[in-house]
């Protein structure tokens, strides 16, 4: 990184019924791996993967929630201060996907209404056990305004495509022109740390 370049933070939140596959996906994108096992999320979890994208080098604290409902209000409350959401369900799990609806209304409640979203459909590669097609998460998303991907944690399908997609709609909506205007700037954050002293 040199003097010129931006260091940004951006918080992002995984949401979702339990076992749509959150950690799973999580896993994937920064750890590169993907586990059988089923380990169900305690309250929240975190991990941090830096990007560099045009010219900024982008740390993301992506946040991976609790899905079990009795995690409800822990979960709903590291919304605030979100900068993009995942909104995720298993495209073998109807209910997953009905409750969907739900989570974009804590989204929109503990978020705010203008917080990036996009939906996706896991576990594709279990096209045998399809209950919710394509079409139809395809539709949610256009009603919500939100992009929609079907992915794979475990085959590796669409995971970097769209963290990259979300990046980039935060990025387009707090840089105008090349101005800040919303994102943490961690280079003036720690500047200004050490001017304090
Ligand atoms: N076939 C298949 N299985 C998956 C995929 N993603 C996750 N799984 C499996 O689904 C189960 C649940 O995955 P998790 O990532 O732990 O689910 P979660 O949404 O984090 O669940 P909670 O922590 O309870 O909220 C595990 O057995 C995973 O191996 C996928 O893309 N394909």
């Amino acid at each position: 990184m040199d003097e010129t370049s931006d260091f940004l933070l951006l918080k992002i939140i995984l949401v979702g019924d339990a076992l749509v596959g959150k950690t799973c996906i999580l896993q994937r994108y920064v750890d590169h791996s993907f586990h059988h096992s089923y380990v169900s999320t305690i309250g929240i979890d975190f991990k941090v993967k830096t990007l560099h994208l045009n010219d900024k080098f982008i740390k993301l604290q992506i946040w991976d929630t609790a899905g079990q409902e009795r995690f409800h209000t822990i979960s709903t409350r590291y919304f605030r201060g979100a900068h993009g959401l995942l909104i995720i369900y298993d495209i073998t799990n109807s209910v997953s996907f009905d409750n969907v609806v739900g989570w974009m209304k804590d989204v929109d409640a503990n978020a705010g209404e203008d917080v990036d979203r996009i939906i996706l459909g896991n576990k594709c590669d279990l096209e045998e056990k399809r209950i919710v097609s394509k079409e139809k998460g395809a539709k949610l998303a256009w009603e919500h305004g939100a992009r929609f991907f079907e992915t794979s944690a475990k085959d590796n399908v669409n995971i970097e495509k769209a963290f990259l997609a979300l990046v980039q709609d935060i990025m387009n909506k707090n840089y105008i022109y090349g101005q800040r205007t919303d994102v943490v700037n961690l280079k003036k954050t720690e500047k200004k740390k050490c001017c304090s002293r």
